[in-house]
């Protein structure tokens, strides 16, 4: 049964990089009015006069329901809604110039999958300090979302987390149409921190891909990259199926095995022999895990979690670490030692892979564990 819509809802998209654009177009295709908020009056005025935004997204026409501005208050005006897809550094400043146009009540949603470096904050723990909102008003949308596919209308799926089951059931049902599906759950900390460890261990693919290594080597990081991510993650408190969720594995093996992935191509970059300065210099777009990985490895360290992997890609963004050197240390320990997968998801991957594509597809997706699809 599809899920029913809601009335017609008017909604604002703080960021109009190709994320925030895309994300504009699901939410229009899904039937919302959306008002984009562009920091560049240039890219508003294109994506209001033309439908199109060509330094992200070239040759997709968008929705008419779309319009822009780069004024923050006319953005905000009348919103039931706010998504952030702003680069996860720029988010503060951007919420304290907000505060005060916020309109009362509305649900606001992190799009974003970085790490605050100067507080180790998650997104949704930035929000909630500045906004000082309810946290049951607050939300996080993470998945295997590219935005490239997505404009294309590709299919795909993505979770939407919120302390209040009720947030997260208003936003999903905003954020579906055919080509997209929103499930819910109520762990934001899992939801959040798997789109931000995900891409630390796509840029480790990248290196290794870069330094042409083949499957074997990107299959191990992949399935060991899990287990970092699964051991960091309940660390903090999250739910360990939510690592084995969309969220988790799901946009783990999107990110990592597709060019499309800035983290990706970032991690080739090094793999290729480019030092970090000259990767940034290249990169025209956001590559959120060049900046998560010390506030990552500093909460690792806190909470005596075991990541070696996230630690060799520290090391090689430091140029400490040759890229053909990254992939035996698959342990932090010298010795051969038992495959601790402490969490039998591992065990689970296989079924959490199909369970994750039979809730793409409507099949099969009320087993009670993990994402939930949002209440028909
Ligand atoms: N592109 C993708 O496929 C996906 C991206 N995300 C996440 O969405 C977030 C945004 O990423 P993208 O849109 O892809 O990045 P992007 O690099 O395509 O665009 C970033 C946008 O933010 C603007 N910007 C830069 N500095 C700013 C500032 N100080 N204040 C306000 N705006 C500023 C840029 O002008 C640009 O419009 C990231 O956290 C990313 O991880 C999440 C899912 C998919
Ligand atoms: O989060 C993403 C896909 O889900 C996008 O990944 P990149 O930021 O590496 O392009």
């Amino acid at each position: 049964m599809s899920p029913k819509k809601q009335p017609h809802k008017r909604v604002t998209v703080l960021g109009a990089g190709s994320w925030g654009t895309v994300f504009s177009k699901v939410l229009a295709d899904g039937g919302a009015e959306v008002t984009i908020w562009a920091r560049r009056p240039e890219v508003a005025r294109e994506l209001r006069e033309t439908h199109r935004n060509t330094q992200y997204l070239r040759g997709v026409n968008l929705p008419p329901t779309i319009t822009a501005t780069s004024s923050l208050r006319d953005s905000l005006r009348g919103a039931e809604q706010l998504y952030v897809a702003v680069p996860s550094q720029a988010l503060r400043d951007n919420l304290r110039a907000l505060k005060p146009l916020l309109p009362a009540g509305v649900p606001v949603v992190s799009l974003m999958k970085g790490i605050e470096k100067s507080t180790n904050e998650r997104m949704t723990e930035v929000i909630a300090d500045v906004l000082e909102i309810d946290l049951d008003r607050i939300a996080v949308a993470s998945g295997p979302n590219l935005a490239l596919e997505i404009a294309k209308e590709q299919p795909t799926a993505a979770v939407v987390a919120s302390s209040s089951l009720e947030t997260a059931h208003e936003v999903a049902l905003a954020a579906t149409n055919g080509y997209f599906r929103s499930f819910v759950n109520n762990d934001v900390i899992g939801t959040e921190f798997g789109g931000v460890l995900k891409n630390l261990i796509a840029v480790a693919i990248g290196i290794v891909d870069g330094v042409g290594y083949g499957e074997n080597t990107k299959a191990s990081i992949i399935t060991r990259g899990l287990v970092e991510m699964t051991d960091f993650a309940v660390a903090y408190g999250a739910q360990r199926d939510t690592l084995s969720g969309l969220a988790g594995l799901g946009d783990l093996i999107a990110t990592c095995q597709s060019p499309l992935s800035r983290n990706n191509t970032a991690g080739r970059l090094l793999g290729q022999g480019y030092a970090l300065h000259e990767v940034v210099r290249q990169m025209d777009q956001t590559a959120e895990g060049l900046a998560s990985v010390d506030p990552v490895l500093a909460l690792a360290h806190a909470r005596d979690v075991q990541m070696p992997i996230v630690e060799q890609v520290s090391r090689v963004l430091a140029g400490t670490l040759k890229p053909r050197d990254m992939a035996p240390h698959l342990t932090t320990d010298d010795e051969p030692t038992g495959e601790r997968n402490s969490h039998d998801a591992q065990a689970r991957t296989g079924t959490a892979f199909r369970w994750a594509f039979e809730r793409a597809f409507g099949v099969g997706r009320d087993r009670g564990r993990g994402d939930r699809g949002p209440r028909p």
